[in-house]
C-alpha cells in the first residue's frame, strides 16, 4: 500500500515521526511536505496529497494540521476523495468501515504523537464493510458527477428530479 502524507507547520513534526513509524512497518510513503517550521498554508499540502489519491497515484492519504478540518475541506474538493477529520478510535474505525475514507485528516494540536501512530495503524488495518454502505458511497459519487460541471440552475433542477427512494 502506497501512502501519501502532508502537513502544514502545525503537523510537520508529527508527520516526520509518523513517516518513520510507517516505513518501519514497510509501508511505502510519499512525503508531500511541508518540511520546516515556517508558517505555510494547509490548502497547498491538502491539494498535493488529494491529487495523488484522486489520480490513483497513491492508495491512501494522510494530512495533519492543527485541527484536521481545513485539510478535509480542501481534500474533498477532489473527485474520488473521501477525506475525514478523525480524533479518536471510534471515528477512525467508522471512517473506514462505513465511509471507506481514503484520506485521514488528523489534529496535530489535539492529540499526541503516540496516539496518532496508533490511530493511523488502526485506520490502515480496518476494512470497508461494503453492503449498504457501498450503495451510499455510490450515491455520493453520482452527486459528485452531477455537480462536477452542472450550472447552478441545472443542479437545482437535477436535485428536484432525483428519486431518493431509489437504491
Ligand atoms: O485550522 C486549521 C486548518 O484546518 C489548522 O489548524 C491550521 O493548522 C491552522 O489554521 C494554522 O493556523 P496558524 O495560526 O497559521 O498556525
Amino acid at each position: 500500500m502506497q501512502i501519501c502524507i502532508g502537513s502544514d507547520h502545525r503537523g510537520v513534526h508529527i508527520k516526520s515521526r509518523l513517516i518513520q513509524a510507517l516505513q518501519a512497518k514497510s509501508f511505502e510513503v510519499i512525503d508531500e511536505g511541508t518540511h520546516g517550521d515556517a508558517s505555510v498554508d494547509y490548502p497547498d499540502f491538502a491539494e498535493a496529497v488529494a491529487r495523488r489519491v484522486s489520480e490513483g497515484k497513491a492508495d491512501r492519504g494522510i494530512l495533519i494540521c492543527g485541527t484536521g478540518i481545513g485539510m478535509a475541506i480542501t481534500a474533498n474538493k477532489f473527485s474520488g476523495v473521501r477525506a475525514a477529520a478523525c480524533y479518536d478510535e471510534v471515528m477512525v474505525e467508522m471512517s473506514r468501515r462505513h465511509n471507506n475514507v481514503n484520506i485521514l485528516c488528523l489534529p496535530g494540536d489535539l492529540i499526541g504523537e503516540r496516539s496518532i501512530d496508533e490511530l493511523v495503524l488502526m485506520w490502515l488495518q480496518t476494512e470497508f464493510d461494503g453492503g449498504r454502505h457501498a450503495d451510499r458511497i455510490e450515491k455520493i459519487e453520482r452527486i459528485e458527477k452531477r455537480h462536477a460541471s452542472a450550472s447552478p440552475t441545472e443542479v437545482e433542477n437535477s436535485a428536484a428530479t432525483v428519486d431518493h427512494s431509489a437504491p
